[in-house]
């Protein structure tokens, strides 16, 4: 154990943590991450030694609040939204506790290890092919949050974790308000209010807003960044993102789910999600169509015909379920 800890302390791989409540015993394999509310490790426990993430907060009323919205959103999940999930014998929260490290009392909350990378570092490795898949699956997490009561707020890439079969999680709740009070946590780039587009007010609007920057950032980085710096705050506006959506190949598609996110026309997440299905659908199969002119052999025609074949039909499904 350290002797002197504070927000900066981190923690050497081998450390043990003993919860002083439920006795449940945690060992320190690495650093996952460490931002403005706390460190998250990863950590192993129990018998077998089980993976999992555990965050240490610097401020017990920021780490509370994130574990209520943990809590609720563990609660509000129907039995059989638990069947259905993969990691039904495991929760996202697994424990909340108090432990002394070098003698000061610290709180810690326990959560499923989310095995990925950031959102950016996904797409950048598999391919923009994939913004339909992900971006659904990503609302499908945000709706789930909405139905919830909640808006998530402080939507970012590095908040955003995707497996290797292309599995959505949300990290860091801290940015997490009830529906109706103010936004609690944000990032400048990615809010409405910054954009002269909306009010900082947690609706799932909100939300969407910051999803749709978030693909603007992931997919035409360089263009945003040059829109906000070169603007003055106020002449920001969302007609501006639009013309960047519009001129972008891969966002094209998505273009009329796009202008109804950034001008906040979107009455339900419900329709959000299935406005982004219906589009993520049709822009699948589109990229079944081969390219027609070219001087590309027959064997490779016909291995890029298979791959784009599969591809779309992975998508379709994948879609589906
Ligand atoms: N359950 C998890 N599984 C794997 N990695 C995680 C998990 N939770 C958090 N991380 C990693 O730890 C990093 C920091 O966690 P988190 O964002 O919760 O800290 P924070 O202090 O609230 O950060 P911020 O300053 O962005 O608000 C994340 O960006 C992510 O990379």
């Amino acid at each position: 154990m350290t002797t002197s800890f504070n927000a900066g302390t981190l923690l050497a791989p081998g450390t043990w943590i003993e919860g002083k409540w439920h006795h449940r015993r945690y060992r320190v394999e690495r650093l996952l991450g460490k931002g403005a509310n706390g460190a998250v490790y990863l950590v192993r426990w129990g018998r077998s030694m089980e993976q999992a993430a555990l965050k240490i907060g610097y401020d017990a009323v920021d780490l509370q609040s994130e574990i209520n919205v943990l809590t609720s959103l563990a609660a509000h999940q129907t039995k059989r939204e638990r069947r259905m999930l993969q990691s039904a014998s495991r929760p996202f929260l697994l424990d909340v506790d108090d432990c002394v490290l070098g003698q000061i009392e610290v709180q810690f909350y326990v959560m499923k290890f989310v095995e990925g990378c950031t959102l950016q570092q996904y797409m950048d490795r598999q391919g923009l092919e994939w913004l339909g898949l992900i971006g659904y699956r990503l609302l499908q997490k945000l709706t789930e949050l909405h139905h919830a009561d909640w808006v998530f707020g402080d939507l970012k890439p590095e908040n955003i974790l995707v497996s290797e079969f292309g599995h959505v999680e949300l990290v860091d709740y801290g940015g997490v308000s009830r529906i109706g009070r103010s936004v609690k946590q944000f990032t400048e780039r990615y809010d409405r209010g910054y954009w002269n587009a909306g009010s900082r007010s947690a609706d799932p609007g909100y939300d969407f807003f910051a999803f749709a920057v978030l693909w603007l950032h992931v997919v035409d980085g360089a263009r945003l960044r040059r829109l906000s710096t070169e603007q003055l705050p106020q002449t920001r506006q969302p007609s501006d993102l639009m013309a960047l959506v519009r001129t972008n190949v891969k966002l094209k598609p998505f273009e009329s789910w796009f202008k109804q996110a950034l001008h906040g026309y979107f009455t339900s997440s419900d329709d959000a999600c299935a406005a982004w299905h219906q589009l993520a659908i049709q822009n699948g199969r589109r990229t079944l169509s081969p390219p027609v002119k070219g001087t590309t052999p027959g064997w490779l025609k016909g291995v890029f015909i298979a791959s784009i074949v599969l591809l779309g039909s992975t998508l379709y499904f994948m879609l589906q379920s």
